[in-house]
């Protein structure tokens, strides 16, 4: 099926989840406050968003007590609103949904602090699918290792159970794109239920709608270990390299 290309024209929402502690990080700030070449990792992400040619605002979801986010670039941002976010990521996106006017945006792309590396053509993709076959979706990226389960033995620790098939088995990425009405009734109805939320496709799912599955780069890495930042700071210069890289028409 022939893709159609994003109406230029049409600008689209983004909501920011960056309320968290990064206590994985074992970091003295909260990770999305560490910097990478001089700039916090939130500004890189934000940075990447409003870059991209279909995204024009977006909503960050803030901790209560974010003491960092007044010295970076972004409290002067127009581009940027912040709202509070709450005790788990969920919340920090639901908080982000209810500051949408739906007849302002109608889709909403839900997308990481902690993922800096996102590409504009991985957006591009997400955005160009969804609105061709009308249905939400999120990047994501094929498993290439072989999957193990494991239990926990009074003997030696963890210890493989079993073997999970790989086929048709993905790391879900972000952003997830999803029309903003629809998406804040999937979260409020799982909330409702107990369910536990880690993404906004596991909400879309349990109720029963679908979710299409984009593949995108493995670079698009959420820094949550110490040893991801090495990792994110090496993607983010290369592809920094690539884009000024001369195009074959400008090699002399
Ligand atoms: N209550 C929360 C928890 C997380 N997040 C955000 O959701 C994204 C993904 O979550 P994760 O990588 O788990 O971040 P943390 O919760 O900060 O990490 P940790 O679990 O190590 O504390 C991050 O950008 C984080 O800031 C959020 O907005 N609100
Ligand atoms: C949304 C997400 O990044 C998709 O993989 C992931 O679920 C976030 O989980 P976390 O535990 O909040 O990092």
């Amino acid at each position: 099926m022939l893709i159609k290309p994003i109406e230029l024209t049409q600008q689209f929402i983004a909501v920011v989840p960056a309320a968290g502690a990064g206590k994985r990080m074992l970091a003295n700030c909260p990770k999305q406050y560490l910097t990478i070449d001089n700039k916090t990792i939130l500004e890189h992400t934000v940075e990447r968003l409003l870059s991209h040619p279909s995204i024009n605002k977006v909503i960050i979801a803030l901790s209560a007590n974010d003491e960092y986010f007044p010295q970076t670039s972004l409290i002067n941002n127009v581009q940027v609103e912040t709202v509070i976010g709450g005790k788990e990521r969920v919340d920090s996106v639901l908080a982000g949904l209810t500051a949408i006017d739906p007849e302002d945006y109608s889709w909403v792309l839900v997308h990481d602090a902690a993922r800096p590396c996102v590409t504009h053509d991985d957006i591009s993709s997400l955005i160009t699918h969804c609105l061709a076959k009308e249905v939400g979706g999120l990047l994501a990226a094929p498993v290439r290792d072989t999957m193990k389960r494991s239990v926990l033995s009074t003997l030696n620790g963890q210890q493989v159970l079993s073997t999970v098939a790989r086929e048709n088995l993905w790391h879900a990425l972000t952003p997830q794109m999803f029309p903003v009405r629809e998406l804040k009734a999937a979260i409020i109805n799982g909330l409702k239920q107990g369910a536990e939320l880690t993404d906004e496709s596991s909400a879309i799912e349990r109720a029963n709608l679908p979710s299409l599955l984009i593949s995108a780069s493995s670079e698009n890495i959420k820094i949550t270990h110490p040893d991801d930042l090495a990792l994110a700071t090496f993607f983010l210069a290369k592809q920094k390299q690539q884009q000024h890289k001369p195009t074959q028409q400008e090699t002399p």
